[in-house]
């Protein structure tokens, strides 16, 4: 196994009287596909949002890749290895395809704002080096031939594809993909699933949160489930899907 990417311990997060999280903790090794499922409001968004620094836990530590974090702001948290997607597609819709990605790129970048103002000749050859990256990352999720088109103007599914490449283009330890396959027809379900398995094979690491359970017991190495913010069950999925507590936690609600 590899070594271990995310651990995060103990956290809790409540909302005026509800006790959205209460003691949860995941360990993720590099190369893992983690999932983490449950009922409607069984506290994943909160989970994520407090691991990428939107929401502040009220409790909890928090390691990425052997260094402690405090997820206390977002781009502390994208500065120390996590990327994200989210729920609602969030692109810049007027920006191409390209610059969309250029723009997940230039938090690593030297020049600054001096070199911006000035177009030094650092920052020249930085932006060709990003545009180049950029344009990988494109072809490398499976939409190079729109990193001209607007990001609008691209389907439903590449637009998912473009969130992913713009959080790869980060070089993050961890990708956190929030329920991805949302609003997906098959067809497109069955690329994301082969884009996630391929970025798996090349040593990354990502946190899932599906609804499609199917997807997730397809495709992921390790499961987390929630409900009422508990975290009922952690294994493989064919021990997740054999917990009695799971079986209840969907059928009680009618979810899956
Ligand atoms: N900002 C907030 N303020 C108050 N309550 C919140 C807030 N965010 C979430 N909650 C509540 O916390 C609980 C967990 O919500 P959360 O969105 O994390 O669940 P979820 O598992 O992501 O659900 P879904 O599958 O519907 O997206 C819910 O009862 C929700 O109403």
């Amino acid at each position: 196994m590899g070594d271990v990417v995310l651990q995060v311990a103990g956290i809790s997060k409540r909302f005026g009287g509800l006790q959205a999280l209460s003691d949860v903790g995941v360990t993720i090794h590099r190369g893992q596909v983690y999932g983490l499922i449950g009922p409607n409001g069984a506290g994943k968004t909160t989970f994520f949002n407090v691991i990428t620094g939107l929401y502040a836990p009220d409790s909890g530590s928090f390691e990425l890749a052997g260094k402690p974090y405090k997820p206390s702001a977002v781009h502390e948290v994208a500065r120390a290895g996590i990327a994200r997607t989210f729920q609602n597609i969030r692109l810049f819709p007027d920006m191409t395809a390209l610059e969309n990605v250029m723009v997940g790129r230039h938090i690593r970048t030297s020049s600054g704002l001096f070199g911006a103002m000035f177009r030094t000749r650092h920052f020249r050859d930085e932006e060709a080096a990003i545009a180049r990256r950029a344009q990988e990352l494109l072809e490398y999720v499976g939409i190079g031939r729109y990193a001209d088109y607007r990001a609008r103007t691209l389907s439903y599914g590449d637009q998912r594809r473009l969130e992913i490449a713009r959080a790869m283009a980060t070089d993050p330890q961890l990708i956190a993909l929030d329920e991805p396959a949302a609003g997906m027809n098959a067809t497109e379900k069955t690329q994301l699933r082969e884009l996630i398995d391929r970025i798996r094979n090349d040593d990354r690491t990502i946190l899932l949160i599906e609804h499609d359970v199917k997807l997730v017991m397809g495709l992921c190495d390790r499961v987390t489930v929630l409900d009422y913010g508990k975290q009922i069950a952690e294994g493989t999925p064919a021990e997740v899907q054999k917990n009695e507590k799971v079986i209840e936690a969907y059928l009680g609600t009618g979810a899956h």
